[in-house]
């Protein structure tokens, strides 16, 4: 079974602008909410690439009941840990091509919840694979993914999809797949990244940390994959981008979908790449046909 984790869930709600002035009463055009946060958006992608997955993580109050229902409606397998604060709800607005969000602060998660959720992550299996996606809440350590990857069973493979501290101190524990972007990466270790050479070594440099795969996304400049054996670049199809919120979970989603139907780590990339970038030129999260109907311009070079 796949497991998508989603510490902290958001109700995305997004407001098309015509203009925007700080300091004055804007008119939003139009404006629509939607169920959100990195691990979520991954289950979402792997129900419409036709793959079950089981939705794990916490959620409160009114906007985790409306996460929570509009994901069964989807016909997406649900078990979050109920929380007594509301999910947060974070802000998309688009003026023109312009996307500014705001995202709100994480609910307070108890320890009592805490140690429901190591709980629940016991009882998974050998093969089973684990994507975990997005901030970590206020409530706990930088490093529970490290802990949460060092309390799995033997055997899981984990996809995940953090940043900062949390992906520093995880890639410790060895996840099979982290994506990283370009400045992600570049927040981590500090730096200016100047050219490709350098993402590279850094891109290795997490590798020798421990993750054992690593993907770096660079919007529409292309993704490389860094794997134990060989680096691959990526181009990313050709298209008019509309919405890029849940781009880069679209690419983790595709990914794993590869990984669930056994195909090779080039074309688990390849369908990473296609669902992003279907998710990109497209208003919601990718769709299959949509995904089908651009994996061939995706070509994958092996650069050493
Ligand atoms: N301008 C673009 N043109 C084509 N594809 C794009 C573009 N922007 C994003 N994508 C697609 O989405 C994938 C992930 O993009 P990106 O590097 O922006 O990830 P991210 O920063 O994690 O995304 P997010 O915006 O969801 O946080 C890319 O590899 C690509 O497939
Ligand atoms: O604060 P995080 O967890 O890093 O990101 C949360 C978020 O921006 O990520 C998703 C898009 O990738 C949205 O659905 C959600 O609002």
């Amino acid at each position: 079974m796949i497991y998508t984790l989603t510490l902290n869930p958001s109700l995305d709600y997004i407001i098309q602008l015509k203009s925007f002035q700080e300091g004055k009463v804007n008119l939003s055009e139009s404006e629509h909410k939607l169920p959100g946060g990195k691990g979520i958006n991954v289950s979402q992608v792997l129900k419409n690439l036709g793959h079950e997955s089981v939705a794990l993580g916490f959620l409160g109050g009114f906007t985790g009941d409306f996460i929570h229902k509009e994901l069964l409606k989807k016909d997406i397998k649900c078990d979050f840990i109920q929380l007594k604060e509301d999910t947060r709800i974070n802000v998309k607005m688009k003026n023109k091509n312009v996307e500014t969000e705001i995202n709100g602060n994480s609910p307070k998660i108890g320890e009592d919840k805490k140690e429901e959720l190591f709980k629940q992550l016991e009882k998974l299996e050998k093969g089973d694979i684990l994507v975990m996606a997005g901030s970590v809440p206020l409530s706990f350590e930088s490093d529970i993914y490290e802990k949460i990857l060092a309390a799995l069973p033997e055997g899981v493979k984990v996809i995940l999809d953090t940043k900062g501290k949390a992906l520093e101190s995880a890639v410790k524990a060895k996840p099979y797949l982290i994506k990283p972007n370009h400045h992600e990466l570049e927040e981590l270790f500090d730096v200016k990244i100047q050219n490709k050479n350098e993402l590279i070594e850094y891109g290795q440099k997490l590798q020798k940390m421990g993750a054992k795969n690593v993907a770096i996304s660079m919007a529409g400049d292309g993704a490389f994959l860094i794997t134990e054996d060989a680096v691959y670049f990526g181009n990313v199809p050709k298209g008019v981008v509309i919405n890029s919120v849940g781009a880069g979970d679209s690419m983790v989603g595709g990914f794993t979908a590869g990984i669930a139907e056994g195909l090779s780590i080039g074309d688990c990339f390849s369908r990473g790449i296609a669902a992003g970038s279907a998710s990109a030129f497209s208003k919601n999260l990718c769709t299959l046909s949509e995904v089908e109907n651009l994996i061939n311009e995706i070509k994958i070079e092996k650069i050493n």
